[in-house]
């Protein structure tokens, strides 16, 4: 049923995996369109009281697939909805959503990090937020939510410089939980998850609807308002050459 994505059902916990791994897991319109439909699949079964997103082949994923982005006017709205989909999906799943991380977590790689209720990652995931590097500007309402998890100053250096950083950097910024071990970030997800699928339903939605209330409608504004300005600048001549020289130079 999906092509990008995998989504197995399990114990009351999802799991949806990006499944590209020989792109690093890189998303395209139909990875964004997987997504989205397993997203609302999982909240909406009665078998799930939880779901876990992870990447196939031990990564997560380096962000949007770079080649979507210079492939012209219609897959460039195509990639716009799918990520104002996605979000505005995540902004409204009623269950406990946690990330499992490792060795990439670039672009909105990162950015859906900060959409999840809870994250692991590997120490030496590299994650890396490079929309002023290619030429464009944040996404995932990170403009807003950065800067509530890590302060104005490192909100700042992460998305005016697009410089790497690594899990023990993540975790003291609050991005993810708790930085494990490489290749033990989706045991530790599991973890969790296997202890909120002990609590009742009722209680895991109440909960996280109070946690994030009134969140939706505001991440939804700016996530608008971001792609507006994502989209003017990608469309920009020297956006689509950096983006292009990109791509080809890793043929
Ligand atoms: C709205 C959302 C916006 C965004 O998300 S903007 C962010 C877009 N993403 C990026 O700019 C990341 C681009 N990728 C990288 O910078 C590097 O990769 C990494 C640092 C993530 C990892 O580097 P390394 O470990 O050396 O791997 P490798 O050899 O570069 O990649 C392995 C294969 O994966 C393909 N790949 C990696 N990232 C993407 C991508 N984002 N879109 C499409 N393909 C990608 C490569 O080309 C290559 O493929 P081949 O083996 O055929 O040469």
């Amino acid at each position: 049923m999906y092509q990008d994505i995998n989504l197995t059902i399990d114990n009351k916990i999802a799991l949806i995996e990006i499944n590209r791994p020989e792109v690093l897991n890189a998303i395209r319109v139909q990875t964004y369109q997987d997504l989205i439909a397993a997203f609302k699949e999982a909240d909406a079964s009665d078998d799930v009281n939880v779901i876990v997103l992870t990447g196939a082949g031990g990564k997560f994923t380096a962000g949007n697939d770079l080649s979507d982005l210079v492939a012209g006017d219609d897959i460039r709205q195509d990639v716009m909805d799918g990520v104002s989909g996605i979000f505005t999906t995540l902004s409204r799943v009623k269950k406990p959503i946690i990330a499992a991380v490792e060795k990439v977590a670039v672009g909105i790689g990162t950015t859906i990090l900060l959409h999840c209720d809870m994250a692991f990652a590997g120490a030496n995931t590299r994650f890396r937020l490079p929309f002023a590097n290619l030429g464009v500007s944040p996404e995932g309402a990170s403009s807003m939510l950065l800067t509530e998890s890590v302060g104005p100053k490192i909100a700042n250096e992460l998305l005016l410089t697009g410089r790497f950083f690594d899990g023990s950097e993540a975790e003291k910024w609050n991005i993810i939980n708790k930085a494990t071990e490489d290749g033990q970030a989706l045991e530790a997800a599991m973890s969790v998850a296997q202890d909120l699928v002990k609590q009742p339903l009722a209680s895991l939605i109440t909960t996280k609807q109070l946690l994030n209330v009134g969140n939706s409608e505001v991440i939804e504004e700016v996530v608008t308002d971001e792609l507006e300005a994502f989209s003017l600048l990608l469309q920009s001549e020297d956006t689509q050459a950096r983006i292009n020289h990109l791509v080809n130079s890793s043929k």
